[in-house]
């Protein structure tokens, strides 16, 4: 695709709808280039903590950059829309469950309510992961009907996120952008949005092909975890210490197994794969059935569980980690919150904690365990802090009969052959 880049406008003012953890790192990173951002988002809360710079997230980050002189003189959150060159639509897309369709609403009420903004010549971005063709087959036609020509008076283009949690701020610069148009210009004018941050390099295709790649990325990862825990399946029905055998596996030059884990959590690899799996069901055989083996993981982690603990009559145990994975609060689709459902169901006594989770932190695991007494730590969620914290108490657990059962990266440093 090719266009003159000298008949593209400029964007100067950015309105971003839907301020979470993917639209406000580009509001911020927009603002503090000098770019004029209006976020917008239906909860006020979120306004509210935009504008009086006193975000309650557990990540210092978002806060320290929202606090920025720069930030604040670019940056105004609003409930409701307003004008701009360019919209850039960052909202949620769910699966509706039980079907696992795809829930379009948010993404439909987000270009609804910029309608009576548009007025010829703005751009409409895309951030939000949606399925292959939803905007050629939904937001076009709403353009359509509001009586504007989409790719003509009004650009319009898929840039889907990529940036991963944990590590946002560093990915949102660095990362390469996939840039999907209607045409060359609308994918050209939306590269304009991110030319004041980005070192990645930007690569422009159609609009159902940034669409697929966004999926294919997470339904890669998706499915070689599957891989994985399948490898972790087998190992333990052999009695074989499989994170060593991957280890092994990993030396060879083309094998890059991913590590086992007691599931798939997070806002979007338990979800995009199935958005594959709606416009063509016949051929995501391999990908639904890499679903419903990490879907599987958090039972298989309570059975093991169960499995540990069978000894005691009534055992006391604490659970550590409630985050979808290691370093992060997040705790969307969360497979320990599903381990720790799945035992407290049982009946188990059980006590939860997480060192990044707001209201389930606590000061020091040691004056923690010492208050409780239980009779089983169990780790869930190796973040960095947790395992380090427990590294130090190996020795005190032992001492004071604390059994210890530990899942994740954690669990079994890789050893050098020479000392097995
Ligand atoms: N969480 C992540 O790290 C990543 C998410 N994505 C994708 O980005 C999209 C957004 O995800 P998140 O930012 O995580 O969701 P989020 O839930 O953190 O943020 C979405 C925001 O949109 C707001 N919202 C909903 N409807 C709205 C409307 N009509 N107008 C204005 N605001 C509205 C919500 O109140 C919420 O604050 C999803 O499609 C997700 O799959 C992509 C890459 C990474
Ligand atoms: C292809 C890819 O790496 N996609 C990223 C992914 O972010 P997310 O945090 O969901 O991915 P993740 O770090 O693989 O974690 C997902 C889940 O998978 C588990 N997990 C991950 C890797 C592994 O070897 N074993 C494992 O069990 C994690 O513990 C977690 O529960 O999805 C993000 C998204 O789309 O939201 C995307 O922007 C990110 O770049």
């Amino acid at each position: 695709m090719s266009s003159d880049p000298t008949n593209i406008a400029p964007i100067d003012e950015v309105v971003v709808i839907g301020t979470g953890f993917v639209g406000l790192p580009l509001a911020l990173v927009l603002a503090e280039r000098g770019t004029q951002v209006y976020g917008v988002d239906i909860d006020e809360n979120i306004v509210d903590a935009i504008n009086n710079a006193s975000l309650n997230f557990s990540s210092g980050e978002f806060q320290t950059r929202l606090q920025n002189e720069t930030v604040q003189a670019n940056l105004e959150a609003s409930t409701e829309p307003t004008t701009g060159d360019a919209f850039v639509i960052s909202v949620p897309t769910p699966l509706q469950e039980p079907s696992k369709s795809p829930d379009l609403s948010y993404v439909e009420a987000a270009i609804e309510s910029i309608l009576p903004y548009l007025d010829g010549g703005e751009l409409i971005n895309i951030e939000s992961t949606i399925p292959p063709l939803t905007c050629e087959q939904h937001v076009v036609p709403m353009l359509e009907d509001a009586g504007f020509a989409p790719g003509e008076d009004i650009q319009l283009a898929h840039s889907p996120e990529r940036i991963l949690p944990g590590n946002v701020f560093e990915e949102i610069v660095t990362n390469d952008r996939v840039i999907g148009g209607i045409n060359s210009k609308s994918a050209q004018r939306a590269a304009k949005i991110y030319e004041p941050f980005l070192e990645g390099e930007i690569y422009i295709t159609n609009l159902v092909s940034a669409e697929l790649c966004k999926l294919m990325e997470n339904t890669f990862r998706d499915v070689n975890v599957a891989l994985a825990n399948e490898f972790a399946l087998i190992g333990e029905d052999m009695g074989v210490d499989m994170d060593h055998v991957i280890s092994l596996a990993n030396k060879h030059p083309r094998v890059e197994i991913l590590y086992p884990g007691i599931g798939v959590g997070g806002h979007c690899l338990p979800v995009d794969p199935w958005f594959l799996n709606e416009v063509d069901p016949e051929h995501t055989n391999l990908i639904t059935t890499a679903r419903r083996i990490n879907d599987k993981m958090p039972s298989v982690t309570a059975k093991k569980i169960r499995r540990a603990i069978a000894g005691y009559d009534t055992p006391k145990i604490i659970v550590l980690g409630a985050a979808y994975k290691p370093n992060t609060y997040d705790q969307r689709n969360s497979p320990a919150q599903e381990v720790v459902d799945s035992l407290l169901l049982d009946g188990y006594d059980v006590q939860h904690y997480d060192r990044h989770v707001d209201g389930m932190t606590y000061e020091s695991l040691q004056s923690l365990l010492e208050k409780i007494h239980p009779d089983v730590v169990v780790q869930l969620v190796p973040h960095d802090e947790t395992t380090h914290e427990i590294n130090e108490l190996q020795d005190w657990l032992t001492t004071n009969d604390i059994e210890l059962i530990r899942f994740g990266e954690a669990k079994t440093p890789t050893q050098p052959l020479s000392e097995l």
